[in-house]
């Protein structure tokens, strides 16, 4: 194996015991967290420190696993193979997703919801192990978080998810709004948004920052961006601000679930979620990261002073992003996750044919 963090995600695997290993959006550095013992760890009030997955569902606690051993290397683009020809898309399966999308419809048009998250789960089977699909996600997708997470008592998960759901070092903090979804076209240097798309992801921008206006100050809302992930461009605005440590928990519960990946107003749709999808989401539209984790960053004394010795210092900083593009490996059974956002103006054919475009994130990585 290229990174020998790989080889101690391995051994870890063998025995059983629980690690993550990721790459973060645009860094050069693979990272592992590992744990000694197969304890379950659940996070309760946000003060713990560790990898924190979380599930869909905040019913239940989201997971932590303990900084035991904390490894990092460095990573080297390149390019390694996936798939190039399209991959056939599945046909027949699509006619139950597009009545629930259609009932969906119905409801925003009846006035019960304003924006409603539906997804579903795409089942294959694959002959890559965890570790070479984790290279070849690291290797495609360079502006994603891309992870490989185990626990011997839940399973394996893997993914390259393009979504912040929350940035913090010291007081200040980033979140964004990202829905809309194209595909990428190569002949157009920049895609062209419908209203449709606008109003899905102005409804997120608003959510978010009336959410966040009790539990933060300095509040700005960044400007309407283009932002591509694979072959997928998203609409995105940069939210941030500032809050009091003390009140991670509380930032945290404010934000998820997004509109991104439930809806509005959030508890209705939650409640069509839970009895139209009829599937369990797991950690799916979850969040995962590092949790009050412990950096180490390089500052100069004085930046006006090039001659004056940068010293280190050690920051805690809290990273977490929204678990999109993700699938679940279960021996040769891989489950792919995949959704998006629907409103009044969406049309259930386009609705099924933007979860197989995305679906195709995943399944690039899959094939031999
Ligand atoms: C729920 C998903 O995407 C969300 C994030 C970005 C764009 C979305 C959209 O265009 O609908 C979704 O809100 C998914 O990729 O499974």
């Amino acid at each position: 194996m290229a990174y020998p963090i790989l080889n101690r995600a391995q051994g870890q695997l063998e025995q059983g015991l629980p690690f993550v290993i990721y790459k973060k959006p645009k860094e050069f550095e693979i990272k592992g967290v590992f744990q000694r013992d197969t304890q379950l760890h659940s996070v309760t009030d946000f003060t713990e420190s560790g990898f924190v997955f979380a599930p869909f569902d905040t019913v239940q606690s989201p997971i932590l696993i303990q900084c035991d051993e904390v490894l990092s290397e460095v990573f080297t683009p390149g390019n390694i193979s996936t798939t190039k020809n399209p991959l056939k898309k599945e046909v027949g399966a699509s006619e139950s997703y597009e009545r629930m999308v259609s009932r969906a419809i119905e409801a925003i048009k009846s006035g019960q919801l304003e924006k409603v998250v539906l997804s579903r789960k795409k089942e294959v089977r694959v002959a890559a192990s965890a570790l070479v699909i984790f290279q070849r996600l690291v290797h495609a997708y360079e502006n994603a978080l891309c992870y490989l997470w185990h626990h011997p008592k839940i399973g394996t998960w893997l993914g390259a998810t393009p979504e912040i759901l929350l940035k913090s070092r010291g007081n200040s903090f980033v979140t964004m709004s990202l829905a809309g979804t194209q595909m990428v076209r190569e002949e157009v240097e920049m895609p062209e948004w419908e209203k449709k798309e606008l109003h899905e992801q102005q409804l997120v921008t608003d959510y978010i920052a009336t959410a966040l206006q009790d539990t933060t100050t300095d509040l700005k809302i960044g400007d309407l961006e283009s932002v591509r992930a694979g072959q997928l461009w998203h609409l995105r605005t940069k939210i941030s601000g500032r809050f009091e440590r003390e009140k991670l928990g509380t930032l945290i519960r404010a934000l998820h679930p997004t509109p991104a990946v439930c809806g509005i107003p959030t508890k209705r749709a939650k409640k069509f979620i839970l009895e139209n999808e009829h599937y369990d989401r797991m950690f799916y539209t979850g969040y995962l990261g590092e949790l009050n984790l412990k950096n180490e960053v390089e500052r100069s004394t004085n930046p006006r002073n090039t001659e004056q010795k940068a010293y280190r210092s050690v920051l805690e900083s809290t990273e977490l992003f929204v678990n999109l593009r993700c699938m679940q490996l279960d021996g040769t059974a891989a489950s792919i996750f995949i959704g998006g956002g629907i409103t009044s103006d969406s049309d259930p054919w386009k609705e099924w044919e933007e979860t197989e475009n995305k679906s195709q994130t995943i399944l690039k990585v899959l094939l031999d």
